[in-house]
């Protein structure tokens, strides 16, 4: 039994209910006094006790039998609680607590039961949630009855018709919170709010934006997490690559470059291969000295250089920026090696394989004598997947007047799913500068060298075993549709004055309409993980932010500090959140509770919870927002009081 919940969701049920009018207020101890120590409105006609010693007695013989503080109480009114916070500095709960009537959370327990999440917390529903008033500040309307009536109460203006220029043009951003509003200075940033105008301040929802594309394949035990976190899979792929990318080699004998740094091998065997350039290549991983970025270095072994134009070369490839095409940099030499290399320095992309390495690896049983066991064919979609990938990468360089020279299924990269890059372009510009030819018939040499690594790919042949062309188109026939026959006999075929790659792109111009269908789904799936992540986020620096004050050891020599005032709040909100206990007190583990009370706390909204001490006989009914301010405003003073220039 999680009995701090069970208190909410009582609370919950009596927001809304018409307070007691015949109860004798004077001899009732003002709600006020109770959690701050003294009434504002004391002076101004409030009906109750202000007198603690008398109201203890009273309160706590009528409350008794209520067994706990609630938002019946009579003397509670939320417009005080707000105007008490910024006016009353510390008020010190633990004398109150004395007087506070008596809580008795057992006795509650008994009706509550004690499986983990209750059923708002099981399904993720958003209808189901009643409290979530998005965006319109009820309570500060002055009309609003007291107690927090207004959450469930209805709503006297068509918010269909809310003015919507503030939302769409606010350029806002949440995590730029403005402490001076906290502390009493003018905010110039949101204007004054009520109940009649569109929130300025967007953060005022608790709840993840359930934004599809939807996975329908959950079952109920799975949602809670899968529906706040990145899926699974994606999460171990990205924590895979990200290992990929800071890792080191401890004694590594590799040398440190000009402007580079920690270089790791990237390849997988250590032969030495000089058939695509004609220098065995290495590719590494690198951190740049200049930026901390990580880059990936192909260095051509024994390379002399004879022409400085040959280098400059590269410069042209740095217009081509493609989604198919690996990034480059920049070209260099070095006697690092202790040799002559040439070094390309592109983009990285951690955990790629060629597709050399994943469509036409050989066999365990044949690994090592040079021999490839044909694997499974690739799906047919797969490959129109890969000519259009290709295609696309190929108009981008031939349009900038450059050709890839080093088509191979060896130099073509997996970066992601299905997802594919040219890695080595440039390098036979710099290395074969001297035999010039014309761009044309490189462009020619691009489309056929196109087709033969589509045959190779469709037929499982590695590029040096394929000898028979049309051996191999017969084989390809036996697997494949006739249209993906034709679009290779055509890359294949001997030039001609109009083959074109923008001839091509026409040619298969359906199959780029369902690649580019597929790789909007995968941008909206992505997207939609995006969004859990937006509200990941706010808690994550929700949680540096009470993480800063909980259990604070001392601030401005008050060793005290984060047990006094609103911090002690903010001590028993902690508890509330993730300290509860079961019926036999054991833990209560429930992610929805903790992320649902944590962006509730966020977005700051009015819905109150019970707060009990650890010694149970205080509670305190608190609304998420005070439960803001008071975060706020004790964070706002260690920033004060912290390094100027440290930003949050
Ligand atoms: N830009 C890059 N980012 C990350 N890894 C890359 C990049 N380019 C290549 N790699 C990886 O480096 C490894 C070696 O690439 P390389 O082009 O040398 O292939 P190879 O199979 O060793 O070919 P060869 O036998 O011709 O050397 C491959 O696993 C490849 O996936």
């Amino acid at each position: 039994m999680a009995t701090s919940r069970y208190q909410t969701a009582e609370m919950r049920r009596q927001v809304g209910s018409p307070r007691p009018k015949t109860r004798d207020t004077k001899d009732t101890l003002c709600r006020n006094v109770v959690i701050y120590g003294h009434c504002r409105y004391q002076e101004q006609g409030c009906a109750f006790s202000h007198d603690p010693n008398k109201g203890n007695s009273n309160s706590h013989q009528q409350d008794s039998s209520k067994k706990a503080l609630n938002v019946e109480s009579p003397s509670f009114t939320p417009s005080t609680l707000q105007t008490t916070n910024s006016t009353n500095k510390k008020p010190t709960f633990s004398s109150q607590a004395v007087t506070a009537p008596s809580f008795t959370p057992r006795g509650l327990g008994a009706a509550t039961p004690s499986t983990l999440p209750d059923s708002e917390a099981q399904v993720f529903n958003p209808a189901a949630i009643r409290e979530f008033t998005p965006g319109f500040d009820l309570s500060s309307s002055t009309t609003t009855p007291a107690n927090g009536t207004s959450q469930d109460g209805t709503v006297g203006y068509d918010v269909f018709n809310m003015p919507s220029q503030n939302l769409a043009t606010t350029p806002f951003n949440p995590y730029a919170e403005d402490h001076s509003a906290i502390t009493g200075a003018p905010s110039t940033y949101f204007q004054p709010q009520n109940a009649f105008t569109a929130p300025l301040q967007p953060l005022q929802h608790h709840l993840y934006a359930p934004i599809g594309p939807y996975r329908e394949d959950l079952m109920p035990y799975h949602r809670l997490t899968h529906d706040f976190f990145v899926p699974e899979k994606l999460r171990e792929e990205l924590q895979k690559k990200s290992e990929a990318a800071m890792q080191v080699l401890p004694n590594s004998q590799l040398p440190q470059l000009d402007s580079y740094h920690s270089l790791v091998p990237l390849d997988t065997t250590h032969r030495k291969n000089a058939n695509t350039f004609g220098y065995p290549s290495w590719v590494y991983k690198a951190t740049s000295s200049k930026n901390g970025n990580l880059y990936c270095l192909r260095r051509l072994e024994g390379f002399r250089l004879t022409n400085e134009h040959a280098i400059r070369s590269v410069k042209e490839w740095k217009r081509v920026e493609n989604a198919n095409v690996v990034r480059i940099h920049d070209a260099f030499t070095t006697r690092a090696f202790g040799d002559s290399s040439l070094i390309f320095v592109q983009d990285y992309h951690p955990l790629s394989k060629t597709l050399a390495e994943v469509h036409l690896t050989p066999s365990a049983a044949h690994a090592g004598t040079g021999r490839f066991q044909p694997k499974t064919p690739i799906a047919e979609s797969v490959l129109w997947g890969y000519i259009t990938q290709i295609a696309s990468g190929l108009k981008s360089i031939h349009s900038n007047n450059l050709a890839a020279r080093c088509l191979d299924p060896s130099k073509i990269i997996l970066t992601d799913k299905n997802r594919i890059r040219l890695s080595a372009c440039s390098v036979l510009d710099v290395v074969q500068f001297d035999i010039r030819r014309p761009i044309q018939d490189l462009q020619q040499d691009d489309l056929q060298q196109f087709g033969r690594t589509m045959l190779c790919l469709a037929t499982s042949t590695p590029p040096q075993q394929l000898t028979n062309v049309s051996a191999a188109m017969e084989q390809m026939n036996r697997t494949y549709s006739p249209e993906m026959r034709d679009t290779i006999t055509w890359l294949l075929t001997p030039p001609a004055p109009h083959k074109s790659i923008d001839e091509f792109i026409q040619g298969i111009a359906t199959h780029i309409v369902s690649a580019f269908d597929q790789s909007q789904h995968r941008a909206d799936t992505l997207n939609s993980e995006l969004f859990r992540e937006l509200e990941n986020g706010r808690i994550a620096r929700l949680l540096m932010k009470l993480g800063t004050i909980n259990e604070r050891q001392e601030f401005e020599n008050d060793r005290a500090w984060s047990e006094n005032g609103e911090r002690y709040m903010l001590k028993l909100f902690r508890d509330y959140v993730f300290h509860q206990v079961d019926s036999n007190g054991n833990p209560v583990i429930d992610v929805g509770h903790m992320l649902r009370c944590l962006n509730k706390l966020d977005a700051g909204i009015d819905e109150r919870i019970c707060l009990t001490s650890r010694d149970e006989q205080t509670s305190f009914v608190v609304s998420y927002k005070e439960l803001k301010k008071q975060l706020l405003s004790a964070f706002n003073e260690l920033m004060k009081a912290a390094k100027p220039g440290r930003s949050f």
